[in-house]
């Protein structure tokens, strides 16, 4: 197997800002790979440097073979780059834009014709092709400038924030498109997210970063799998006073106990074992569970272990300075 990306120690600073701190990560070719962080981590700026748009202040990179900064052309012929604001022309139809792209690209009018009803067919726009961009829906609209960024033929494709401002639905409908590509064998995808679910759904392999550093790395089952313990959600009838709740789950192996209002979440060794005593001990003092369950660790769990914070309350924040 052989890397399609290799970064190594990656700096950038933007005057005061490290925006990126020292990155490394390698990535197969074929593979998925997910950089996941909250705002302001580094992870534009990182694909940035890996698709030749920004020069990095230290480090060394590689894609497809080629030096970042030795090779900067045969990078870009090799990479697609689709940014988190990638532009379409809302005044051409969808199949215009490609062909418009392809002239750019400096393809012949038949190839890029022939490129352009394949691409239109992979992300299911074929129906669509001949219409306004205008009239397109926001995924539709993803869908096609994700397309865009690959009439060359890459080898490797960036996508900065696919899904960002996209509505549930469309997301959802996204991520399958994005793991139809993902399939193709050649094809080595590194995509930027700071949503847990979509890392968890599209890579092989996800990069957490933190400002501006890497901080874990792996299939997203196995760093899960490497934090021990459970979480056990029960939800209790009425409005008891939480010291009452604690009182009643005291005796249970839990490591951490939350309460908020008639919801308590227990972080516990094996789930499994310690649900029937948590809600034997809260029945026992009267009080009556409502419901019951036992969660896995997720990646935001994952990513609290790492930074002691959760990256969903990280995303509610500014930029840091
Ligand atoms: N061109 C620039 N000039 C000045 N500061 C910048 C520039 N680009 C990025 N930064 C700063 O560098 C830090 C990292 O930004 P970057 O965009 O790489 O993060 P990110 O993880 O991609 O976040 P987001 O998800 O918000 O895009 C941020 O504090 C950002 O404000």
């Amino acid at each position: 197997m052989t890397d399609a990306i290799i970064a190594r120690h990656l700096r950038k600073r933007y005057g005061a800002v490290q925006a990126v701190a020292d990155v490394s990560f390698t990535v197969t070719e074929g593979e998925v790979v997910c950089l996941l962080g909250p705002n302001g981590a580094g992870k534009s700026t990182t694909t940035r440097i890996l698709t030749t748009l920004t020069r990095a202040d230290g480090g060394s990179a590689t894609v497809a073979g080629h030096d970042v900064t030795a090779q900067p052309q045969s990078v870009r012929a090799t990479v697609g780059y689709i940014a988190q604001h990638a532009g379409t022309d809302a005044y051409l139809t969808g199949r215009e834009n490609l062909l418009v792209q392809s002239a750019a690209q400096g393809l012949r009018r038949a190839v890029a014709k022939r490129r352009a009803a394949e691409l239109l067919d992979r992300v299911h726009l074929t129906s669509a092709a001949d219409r306004l961009v205008a009239t397109y829906s926001g995924g539709m609209r993803r869908r096609l400038e994700i397309v865009m960024g690959m009439v060359h033929n890459p080898s490797v494709i960036f996508l900065d924030e696919p899904t960002t401002g996209l509505d549930p639905e469309a997301r959802a409908d996204l991520w399958s498109e994005l793991n139809n590509l993902g399939q193709q064998q050649s094809l080595t995808v590194l995509l930027t997210t700071h949503y847990l679910e979509e890392a968890d759904r599209l890579a092989d392999r996800v990069v957490i970063i933190d400002r501006g550093r890497v901080i874990a790395e792996g299939a997203p089952e196995v760093l899960k799998s490497r934090l021990a313990g459970d979480s056990v959600t029960v939800e209790v009838a009425g409005r008891p006073a939480t010291q009452d709740i604690l009182a009643a789950i005291r005796e249970v192996d839990s490591r951490a106990v939350s309460v908020a209002g008639n919801r308590v979440v227990a972080h516990v060794q094996h789930g499994s074992h310690a649900l029937p005593a948590i809600v034997t001990g809260l029945e026992a003092t009267g009080l009556h569970v409502t419901s019951a369950s036992v969660t896995r660790p997720s990646l935001d769990d994952v990513y609290l272990h790492y930074t002691g914070r959760r990256l969903t309350d990280d995303n509610t924040r500014p930029d840091r300075p």
